[in-house]
């Protein structure tokens, strides 16, 4: 193991924020969240259009923290909707980044974490990594089964985040990640719920496109309405696959992915606003119940970890609903920065070798 320090770029762009850290080695020098609006983000038709918008918020976050980017020794991205990948650290190569802009998986906030560490890091000559990303796939192959041959169902979600704190849960409980069975849930501006069955997510709602609806997404619909909403002539392709992707969910109903504003509004009266947060609530406390027969009722912990994990209401409505099936652990906000340093840190000291993107 090498033992000079490593001065390392985070950089972890989602959906309504840009999330920004420099750490040497493990010590955290600063970590920035700049939050992004609607409005901010509304002039960009594509996410690959947010590049120089974001790049340019992380140069003046260096810039403000007095931070040389020549002193950097890597950058690490959050990584996106890649192909479907084994869980760990990648560096970032050109096929990478050309599979990114295609954005064949999907457009996806994250996409821009690996572009961004790729370009910096080649003006500065140094490598550029992403840790385990959005299409982490352990599923087994039953999950895979749709229930229609033309489709296959597929992982798409905060591996990132669930596989840190999972790591961080079973620890304190005096275990090994790869030692216990937990439902874990990302409650963010997207949602995932996933059973993790011996250190491998065994199965996900894809969360762009399955299981409860989230701030920005409307996960799974009635499928026949949503075949004629298709054919009726009121949306074109693009149209409907914005509101679905990006403008679905509460948005849908409020237009605000802000969790906390629609509390307020429902403290005030709005007897709609109440009942979709009941259903926030209700829909991912049945989607826990689903994943924990994955695990055959043989759950460890219920984990409820990201931005929404914040909310009071949301969290105690969550676990009155699944604490029979488990004790439930509530880690708010998210472990991504530190993740990613950790990522990165384990292949500059040599104690494993990244993966090859191809
Ligand atoms: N204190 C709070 N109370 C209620 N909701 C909150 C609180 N803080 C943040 N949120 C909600 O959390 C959501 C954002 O979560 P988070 O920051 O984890 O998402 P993100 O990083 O933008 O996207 P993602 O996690 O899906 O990649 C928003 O809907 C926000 O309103
Ligand atoms: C697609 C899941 C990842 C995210 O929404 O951030």
């Amino acid at each position: 193991m090498k033992d000079s320090k490593n001065k390392i770029l985070v950089i972890n762009p989602g959906a309504t924020s840009t999330k920004i850290a420099v750490y040497q080695d493990m010590e955290l020098l600063f970590k920035k969240t700049v939050e992004h609006s609607v409005q901010d983000l509304q002039e960009f038709s594509r996410v690959f259009d947010q590049y120089q918008y974001r790049l340019d918020l992380v140069l003046q976050s260096l810039k403000d923290e007095n931070t040389n980017i020549n002193t950097l020794q890597a950058i690490v991205g959050r990584g996106g909707l890649l192909k479907p990948l084994a869980g760990g650290t990648y560096q970032v190569n050109k096929k990478m980044i050309e599979d990114l802009e295609k954005a064949e998986q999907g457009e996806h906030a994250s996409n821009l974490g690996a572009v961004m560490a790729w370009n910096l890091a080649s003006q500065l000559d140094i490598p550029a990594f992403i840790v385990d990303p959005v299409s982490v796939d352990e599923m087994e192959p039953v999950a895979r089964i749709s229930g229609l041959a033309d489709l296959k169902r597929i992982s798409l979600s905060h591996a990132l985040n669930m596989k840190a704190v999972a790591r961080k849960v079973a620890k304190e409980m005096g275990k090994k990640y790869e030692e216990v069975n937990l439902v874990v849930v990302h409650l963010g501006t997207g949602v995932s719920v996933t059973p993790h069955k011996k250190g491998k997510m065994i199965d996900v709602n894809n969360a762009k496109a399955e299981g409860p609806f989230s701030p920005d997404r409307c996960g799974g619909l009635p499928a026949d309405q949503l075949v004629k909403l298709c054919f009726s002539g009121k949306y074109t392709y693009e149209e409907l696959k914005e509101k679905l992707g990006s403008k679905g969910g509460l948005y849908s109903y409020f237009g605000t992915m802000d969790v906390r504003e629609v509390e307020t509004m429902a403290k005030y009266g709005d007897k709609e606003a109440d009942i979709v947060l009941d259903a926030l609530a209700y829909q991912v406390g049945k989607e826990i119940g689903a994943m924990s027969t994955v695990l055959m009722g043989e759950v460890d912990r219920i984990i409820l970890t990201g931005g929404i994990a914040y909310s009071k209401r949301i969290v105690e409505d969550i676990i009155e609903r699944v604490k029979f099936i488990a004790p439930v652990e509530v880690v708010p906000g998210e472990e991504e920065l530190e993740s990613l340093a950790l990522g990165a840190l384990r292949i500059m000291q040599g104690q494993e070798k990244a993966a090859i993107y191809n």
